[in-house]
């Protein structure tokens, strides 16, 4: 990492600059606030600092943010940094890269009553994360040809707070069909998404093992990757229990109705795809990513296998796999319903321990409300109920609050929801604190604690519909900056809206 010149001083300096950081003024928004437009701060060469920046693999101190980019480092030296005006001196709070969620649904168009760009990009902003890419299902049309990418991009004209990246989806139309594919990945998809059991979305249909062996021959081409939601229903289900039988307001009637089988049933049908990844494969420089791990044991240890034979295979799990368990979740409480399910304590400590050990490589929301209504809250019928947890605003301070016993670094939160998630969605100049990267940034109060109520202002469109309202957390976002532009602080967004669509080249 290269040193700045900024980041060294003569000794005379120093002393100056050690005086004047006792005098510094700790706060400096309550002054500097009420930018116009795209930022709250009126400036756009800048420098930040604190006593934990957190670069890539160690903290440092300071930062100097220019035209929208990181321009320097401190490297050892803060005081060279305290001297240099505007400077946003932030005290003990953590600045950070900002978080990169892969995975959330923002439902626009067609959808955008159960959450939309508007809302999803505040909450986002909130919540510390200035990069997002969006889902190709849930909304209406789902995004899989470059004409319903056209419509994404229409929709989420003038409404992004956050840069926001699209998946297109592979579905068993385009599959077969590589100029479609080709058609969808040149308009600027960052990559694929496909659902090996039902999506709950009636125009994204399931695709098997075949058509995603077709679709990877593509993605190599263009070095991208293919997200998969990875459950199948085995073909001789134990049918041993009628579902009129079932209670279907409890939780463990929808924990058993899908067990890690269906899980692992799907990572051993990608068994040939993984292996056409690796070096001289069919579709080598395509990649493979699961989403929202949830079965800890033998799907886990399978794609572990895998990658230790080299595929090109990437995992994440969800911040409410590691939260919660399924012994906790009340009976009726469908906000919990997600697929796969929340699985039991144990698994989930397996959990943690797979992303301590660096075989669960990131994190990502899953954020999939809907209208409150599709929650059938008061009927709390697991089995009918839209599965999907709403988190996006509340992952940073989630996975922070149940982490820290497990000993979980500043560093690793960087690595799990900023350094990985940029790489797997192609992004070379996000996901780290770095001279050239764009000033993506988080600042955060780690120890400060407060109760997810009604208090708290929340930003998604459907504030009741949490699985984590009520609970205490510990993590205060106080400031979002993207590309330099300072997009949420003190509880205010930006006025405008300067999020910008990412598409890839
Ligand atoms: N369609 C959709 O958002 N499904 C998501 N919800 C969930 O709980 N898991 C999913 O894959
Ligand atoms: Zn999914
Ligand atoms: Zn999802």
């Amino acid at each position: 990492m290269a040193a700045s010149a900024k980041g060294r001083l003569v000794p005379v300096l120093a002393v100056a600059a050690a005086l004047a950081a006792v005098l510094l003024y700790r706060a400096p928004f309550s002054k500097s606030l009420g930018g116009e437009g795209c930022s709250l701060l009126p400036h756009d060469h800048f420098w930040i600092a604190s006593d934990r920046v957190v670069t890539l693999g160690r903290v440092g101190p300071a930062a100097e943010v220019k035209g929208g980019l990181i321009n320097a480092i401190a490297v050892g030296d803060y005081r060279s940094f305290v001297l240099r005006r505007p400077l946003l001196d932030y005290g003990d709070a953590v600045i950070m890269p900002g978080l990169i969620d892969v995975h959330a649904h923002l439902d626009e168009p067609g959808r955008a009553e159960w959450e939309g760009f508007s809302n999803g990009t505040r909450a986002a902003a909130a919540g510390g994360i200035t990069t997002l890419v969006d889902m190709p299902l849930n909304s209406f049309p789902s995004t899989v040809s470059e004409e319903t990418l056209k419509l994404k991009l229409e929709a989420a004209r003038d409404k992004l707070y956050v840069d926001v990246g699209f998946w297109g989806g592979l579905v068993p139309e385009n599959a077969f069909n590589p100029s479609a594919l080709e058609g969808l990945l040149k308009a600027g998809v960052l990559g694929l998404k496909s659902f090996m059991c039902p999506s709950g979305i009636n125009d994204f249909p399931m695709t098997n093992s075949t058509h995603i062996e077709e679709g990877l021959v593509t993605l190599a081409k263009y070095k991208r990757s293919l997200l998969i939601h990875a459950e199948r229903i085995p073909e001789a289900e134990d049918h041993d229990l009628q579902e009129d039988e079932l209670d279907p307001r409890s939780y463990m009637t929808y924990l058993k109705s899908r067990p890690p089988s269906w899980e692992e049933a799907a990572i051993r049908d990608l068994q040939r795809a993984m292996k056409d990844t690796e070096l001289g494969g069919r579709s080598e420089g395509a990649h493979i990513h699961i989403v929202h791990l949830s079965d800890a044991k033998t799907s886990l240890e399978l794609m572990k296998d895998a990658k230790r034979s080299g595929a090109s295979l990437s995992i994440e799990t969800c911040p409410h796999y590691l939260a919660f368990s399924s012994e906790e979740v009340p009976d009726g409480d469908t906000r919990f319903k997600c697929s796969p399910p929340i699985r039991d304590d144990t698994n989930r400590e397996n959990l943690w321990k797979a992303l301590l050990d660096g075989h669960i490589d990131m994190l990502s929301s899953d954020h999939s409300p809907s209208t409150p209504d599709l929650k059938l809250m008061e009927e709390g019928d697991f089995l009918r109920a839209w599965g999907g947890i709403s988190s996006l605003q509340f992952v940073l301070p989630v996975t922070w609050s149940y982490g820290r016993k497990y000993g979980v670094t500043l560093n690793q939160l960087a690595s799990w929801w900023s350094e990985r998630p940029a790489k797997l969605a192609g992004q070379k100049n996000k996901g780290a604190i770095l001279p050239g990267y764009h000033a993506d940034i988080v600042v955060w109060k780690p120890e400060t604690e407060f109760q997810l109520d009604n208090n708290h202002a929340i930003y998604h469109k459907h504030q009741n519909i949490s699985a984590y309202l009520g609970k205490q957390l510990s993590g205060k976002v106080l400031s979002t900056f993207v590309r330099g532009n300072l997009v949420f602080a003190e509880d205010k967004h930006a006025n405008a809206a300067c999020g910008v669509p990412i598409l890839a080249k």
